[in-house]
């Protein structure tokens, strides 16, 4: 069911410092910053030759990541990114196996105009996961 590594992703408290550091420091590409209002963030990517580095920074009052950056104020490892074919059909199958989906359950468009869930990073190791339908 699980596909490639779309992309993992950093929560930083200053978006522009962050770009930076990946731009100038480590020589990568660098994308605009994109406001994601219905997710609460502002986000940059970085490409890189095999999968791609999302940093997020908080967007509004009811930031999902605001929470995360006031327990790692320099920032930190946020969620990771998977591909699947069909984002109903695995999260029916994760639901059947006891995992949680995150907010109503129901697929919001993320920043690639495609579908993407978050499921509760207690039942995956310790890790926020996104799904991402491609
Ligand atoms: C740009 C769009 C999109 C894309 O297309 O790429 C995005 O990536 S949007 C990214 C931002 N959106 C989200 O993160 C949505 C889903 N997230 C959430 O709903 C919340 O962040 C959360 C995962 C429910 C956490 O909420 P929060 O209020 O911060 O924490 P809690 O106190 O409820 O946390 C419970 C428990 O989980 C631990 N935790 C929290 N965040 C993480 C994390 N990122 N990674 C690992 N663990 C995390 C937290 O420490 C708590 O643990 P305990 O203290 O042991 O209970
Ligand atoms: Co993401």
């Amino acid at each position: 069911m699980i596909g490639r590594l779309n992309h993992v992703a950093i929560a930083v408290p200053d978006l522009e410092a962050g770009a930076a550091v990946y731009r100038a420091m480590l020589g990568a590409e660098v994308s605009a910053p994109q406001a994601q209002p219905k997710h609460g963030v502002t986000v940059v990517f970085v490409m890189l030759p095999n999968t791609k580095i999302e940093l997020l920074e908080p967007l509004g009052e009811d930031s999902p990541i605001a929470a995360f950056l006031a327990r790692n104020p320099a920032g930190g490892m946020h969620h990771v990114c998977y591909e699947v074919d069909d984002i109903l059909a695995a999260r029916d199958h994760l639901v059947a196996q006891g995992a949680r989906v995150l907010g109503d359950g129901e697929p919001k468009i993320g920043a690639h105009d495609k579908p993407v869930l978050f499921l509760h990073p207690k039942d995956f190791c310790g890790t926020l996961v996104e799904l991402e339908q491609v």
